[in-house]
């Protein structure tokens, strides 16, 4: 099917809602260029995800891509997901603990409470509507990413 056209939605900030104008929807081939761009970022810093808001773009983007790396060996080998829009549709009740970093907060890491289980509903790059169920560790990627959407950081929820 061809790339349907999606509304990627602006963050708050209303001053900085003209540059994230011209990135407004799926079928901009800017979006394209910044999904690249973010990826290229968050490999650079041996990151297992990024948000645009952490390379200055506010809108609801972020990239979820768990591998091995020397910042976190144990993490799991996945596709790098882009997801435009995500919304946690449900999620378990049970919660783990377990430690985070932060490409936006260097040098330190924290014990981070998530759910276990989350359902996820995102536009794929290509604006397509996804739903998918994450576990563990790859959860605690996606909940971490969409806080930056919402202002947090991981510091923000240590016990
Ligand atoms: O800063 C980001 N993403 O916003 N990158 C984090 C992502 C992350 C999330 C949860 C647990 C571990 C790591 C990183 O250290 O690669
Ligand atoms: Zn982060």
């Amino acid at each position: 099917s061809n790339s349907r056209r999606l509304e990627i939605l602006q963050l708050g900030n209303p001053r900085l809602r003209d540059t994230a104008q011209a990135i407004a929807s799926s079928s901009d081939p800017a979006l394209q260029a910044l999904i690249d761009q973010l990826l290229v970022t968050m490999h650079a810093s041996n990151g297992v995800g990024i948000a645009a808001p952490q390379v200055g773009q506010p809108i609801c983007l972020v990239i979820v891509a768990s591998r091995p790396n020397p910042r976190y060996p144990d993490a799991p080998e996945m596709e790098p997901v882009p997801m435009l829009n995500p919304r946690l549709l449900s999620h378990s009740d049970e919660t783990v603990k377990g430690w985070e970093g932060c490409l936006s907060v260097p040098g330190i890491r924290g014990l981070v409470p998530r759910y276990r289980e989350i359902e996820v509903e995102y536009g794929d790059r290509h604006g397509n509507l996804r739903r998918q169920v994450f576990t563990d560790f790859v959860a605690r990627i996606v909940q971490h990413e969409v806080d930056h959407l919402n202002g947090l950081v991981f510091v923000d929820r240590v016990e």
